[in-house]
């Protein structure tokens, strides 16, 4: 594939290209290796670097563009500079099933909504779903759905009839059984949905609850029933997991062997393709093998939109292959719940922070999950420590931040939002006004040729921005290959994702920095940054004069110009 490099004129009015000059005189040209201009307003002389590879002429697009509404008001009152980069995840349970508390929390800034398959019922989900969509087509929002497997983990049964929660004191010997009952269970039963539970445990093991909420220690054994006494007293609520550790570590002994993705996961997966959920998240994910697999399985069922597989980091397992899952997945999260469950707790600040890296260096989203403000279940604020844990996941540059409970079926699920919405905004300004210009080092991932223009071309394009102190970078990308690409770089202006699908749109959500819209464009780049510009401008989005610098991925280039 031949390879151009082209100047154009400032003008994005002006024919284009100008001049043509060949890859292989890239080296030698001192004009071009030296252009950095300093200073907002373009000069007349050469303001864009095209590299091209086709010359296709464009078709006739339609004059429309899709912005989230919730985000439209947020770059309005913040300027665009300063909108929000860090994306939120919000768990949908009872205390947000509704339709206006849906609304708040898209109005609240949630960018992907979660069901979580462990709790609920498939109608239940059916209906989330469906209010989610008709959220977005009736209001004007973009927000994804996520599906979050049950996985294969040893958990609590209901606690029968209605009860939400159960208590345990100390010293108190609770039942924990393998059989059926009928509800109402008999007093202190738990049951525990995995068959070899009571064959695996031996007297002595420490019961973990909800990673070490409540503490048992195994007493009597008696066929299906495991008699436990209470060592650390608290609350447990339905389907609460459960670890069981011996001499200090975590028993893994068939538990193990039970597949990644249960048969119920299967019927589960089905039902999020039918219903065309955007993502999809593993639990327990031991191996990048069950990732390739759901990956085949999906793309041949799935048609139409593409569905993404996020791959969940919450056991011992998932951190010992974590590199090849990572490759494997579209995105990860950092599940911190189950994974301190399995790891000592002083050792999950680190996993976090390696995985979010990690993710980085190989251009895959990261979500950090679990208790980042669990206290405001309850209570309407949050603690100092919940603050500055959030703060670390913005600093750290995590793409995204999850609520689980505090959503699902807290009092606050609104102040929990804006608790993250505000600690994100406030942590990447400062970020923005040290100019911290981080270590990451980003290795080259490209697997082809072109793929390591597109990323040359975005790690440039960044790096211009920030040197250029642009007011946005534009990407016209129909994969979003390049969008992520640009995400990657973490620049400090914000990144505006033009893409021609509403799938790939809502998939784009859960990115850093991007602001995805969708828009019918074409080939032709200098045509489609005019329509953009006055669709852009009719909305009170740009203005004339803002600096922006545009790529795009139909034609592999870089353009610099102040909007006309
Ligand atoms: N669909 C649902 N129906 C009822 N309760 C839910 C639902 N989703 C979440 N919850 C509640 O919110 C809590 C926190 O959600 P999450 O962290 O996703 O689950 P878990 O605690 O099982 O890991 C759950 O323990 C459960 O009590
Ligand atoms: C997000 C998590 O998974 P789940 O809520 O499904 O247990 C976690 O364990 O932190
Ligand atoms: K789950
Ligand atoms: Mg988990």
């Amino acid at each position: 594939m031949a390879q151009a490099l082209h100047l154009i004129s400032p003008s994005p009015s002006s024919s284009l290209p100008t001049a043509t000059i060949t890859k292989p005189s890239l080296a030698s040209s001192p004009r071009l290796l030296s252009f950095r201009p300093i200073r907002r307003r373009l000069p007349s002389a050469i303001s864009a670097i095209i590299v091209s590879d086709n010359g296709k002429t464009p078709p006739e697009a339609a004059a429309t563009i899709e912005v989230d509404a919730a985000t439209e008001a947020e770059m309005k009152e913040n300027g665009f500079r300063s909108t929000r980069r860090t994306k939120l995840v919000c768990t949908i349970g009872p205390a947000t099933c509704g339709e206006e508390q849906l609304e708040a929390l898209a109005v609240g800034g949630m960018n992907v909504a979660r069901i979580n398959m462990c709790h609920g019922t498939r109608e239940w989900h059916r209906s989330v779903i469906r209010s989610v969509r008709r959220l977005n087509e009736e209001k004007g929002f973009a927000v994804a759905v996520m599906m979050d497997t049950e996985g294969s983990e040893i958990h609590m049964g209901d606690l029968g009839g209605s009860a939400p929660s159960a208590r345990a004191e100390d010293g108190e010997v609770w039942t924990f059984s393998v059989r059926a009952f009928n509800s109402p269970l008999p007093e202190r039963t738990i049951t525990v949905n995995y068959d070899g539970f009571a064959e695996d445990v031996k007297v002595g093991d420490e019961l973990l609850v909800d990673g070490g909420m409540v503490r048992f220690e195994v007493i009597e054994k008696i066929g299906p029933d495991v008699k436990c006494i209470c060592t650390d007293p608290g609350l447990m609520l339905p389907r609460a997991n459960l670890t069981f550790w011996r001499d200090g570590s975590l028993v893994r002994e068939r538990n193990s062997m039970l597949p990644t993705i249960s048969s119920k996961d299967w019927l589960d997966i089905d039902f999020g393709i039918a219903e065309g959920v955007d993502f999809i998240a593993i639990s327990f994910v031991k191996s990048a093998e069950v990732i390739n697999h759901l990956k085949s399985y999906v793309a041949a069922r799935a048609r139409d939109s593409d569905i993404a597989v996020i791959a969940k980091i919450e056991s011992i397992d998932s951190l010992a292959n974590l590199e090849e899952i990572i490759r494997a997945s579209d995105g990860a999260m950092v599940a911190r719940g189950d994974l301190g469950a399995q790891i000592p707790l002083e050792q999950v600040p680190a996993a976090q922070q390696k995985i979010v890296q990690l993710c980085r260096q190989l251009n895959r989203p990261v979500i950090v999950a679990s208790q980042l403000l669990e206290s405001m279940i309850e209570y309407p604020t949050p603690t100092r420590a919940e603050v500055a844990d959030v703060s670390e996941a913005v600093r750290q540059r995590a793409d995204a931040l999850m609520l689980s409970g505090e959503s699902a079926m807290g009092q606050f699920p609104d102040k929990a939002l804006t608790v993250l919405r505000s600690v994100s905004l406030r942590i990447e300004k400062w970020w923005r006004e040290e100019k911290r210009h981080e270590a990451v080092v980003l290795p080259d991932i490209a697997s082809s040729f072109s793929d390591s223009i597109s990323e040359e071309i975005c790690n440039s394009a960044a790096k211009m921005a920030n040197n250029l102190e642009v007011d946005a970078l534009f990407v016209f990308t129909k994969s979003g290959h390049m969008a992520s690409l640009l995400s990657r770089c973490r620049p400090d202006c914000p990144i505006f994702a033009f893409t021609n699908t509403t799938s790939v749109r809502r998939r784009l959500n859960l990115q850093w920095g991007l602001i995805p819209f969708r828009l019918t464009f074409s080939d032709d780049m200098e045509s489609n940054l005019n329509r953009t510009f006055s669709l852009l401008k009719a909305r009170g989005m740009i203005k004339s004069g803002d600096l922006i610098i545009a790529v795009s991925d139909m034609l592999q280039s870089i353009q610099v110009m102040n909007v006309p």
